[in-house]
């Protein structure tokens, strides 16, 4: 050990978190296709890939609407941001949130488990309903429970508030790709981004928020 307390160093990898950064995006860079997607997704597109280090994920990435500026707006005017997992809410870098949103998850809240069994659904799907009442204008991250957006999408053909935007990033083998197909063909007109297929998750759910939140962090090691 050093005099700092630092470990000896038997390898030789990089330390420098900005450093690590500005590498890693470069890298993304040259390794992703970007060319068909519109400048301001694209940053996005960069953060996704940057997130689970799959290069090739770009050319799934469906979007529909004014996404990016709709999603922006949203939370830059301090709408709350929908989760259907903790690990997606956990995920949000809170110090982007300017204006302070709240990331609302209710997937724990004592009423899901009772409302689950009625609704005869997950209990993902079921905290979906206690979204409602901030529903409008706000943002939707979903990165894990395809019968979340499902159910998302049921209620706002229901006649549910529509939010601002959904992020659709359920991941699996079963309903994952069918609940990203249905958000992609929405007939509501809400704006979306989404991962086709059987790829998606929380960390990218949460890195699509960071990225609508703050853009990228190449200049700084956060
Ligand atoms: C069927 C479910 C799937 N879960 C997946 C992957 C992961 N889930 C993790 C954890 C810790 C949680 N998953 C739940 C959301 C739980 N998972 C389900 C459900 C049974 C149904 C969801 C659905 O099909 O739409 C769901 C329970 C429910 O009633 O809704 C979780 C709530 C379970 C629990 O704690 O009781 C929990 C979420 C915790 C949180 O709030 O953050 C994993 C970490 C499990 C693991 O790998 O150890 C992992 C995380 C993946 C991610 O990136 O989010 C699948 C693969 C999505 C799967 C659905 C599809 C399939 O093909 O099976």
């Amino acid at each position: 050990m050093s005099d700092t307390g630092a470990p000896a160093r038997l390898y030789d990898y990089e330390r420098d978190p900005a450093a690590i950064y500005r590498q890693s995006f470069a890298i993304v860079r040259e390794e992703a296709k970007l060319d068909r997607f519109p400048e301001d997704l694209r940053e996005v597109a960069i953060r996704l890939v940057h997130a689970c280090g799959m290069p090739d994920i770009v050319g799934e990435l469906s979007w529909g609407g004014d996404i990016v500026s709709q999603a922006k707006r949203a939370i830059g005017s301090g709408a709350p941001i929908f989760t259907d997992v903790k690990m997606v809410e956990h995920g949000i870098i809170r110090k982007y949130l300017k204006e302070g949103n709240e990331i609302v998850c209710t997937l724990d809240d004592v009423r899901v488990p009772v409302l689950a069994e009625r609704l005869g659904t997950t209990r993902s799907a079921a905290a979906v309903d206690l979204w409602a009442e901030r529903l409008e204008g706000a943002v939707v991250a979903i990165g894990n429970a395809p019968t979340a957006l499902f159910h998302l999408l049921e209620r706002i053909a229901e006649g549910y508030p529509k939010p601002a935007a959904i992020l659709g990033f359920p991941v699996g083998f079963v309903g994952a790709a069918e609940s990203k197909d249905a958000l992609a063909e929405n007939p509501f007109g809400v704006p979306f981004l989404a991962l086709k297929g059987r790829r998606g998750g929380s960390a990218l759910a949460s890195a699509a928020v960071n990225a609508l939140a703050a853009g990228l962090p190449e200049e700084r090691a956060t």
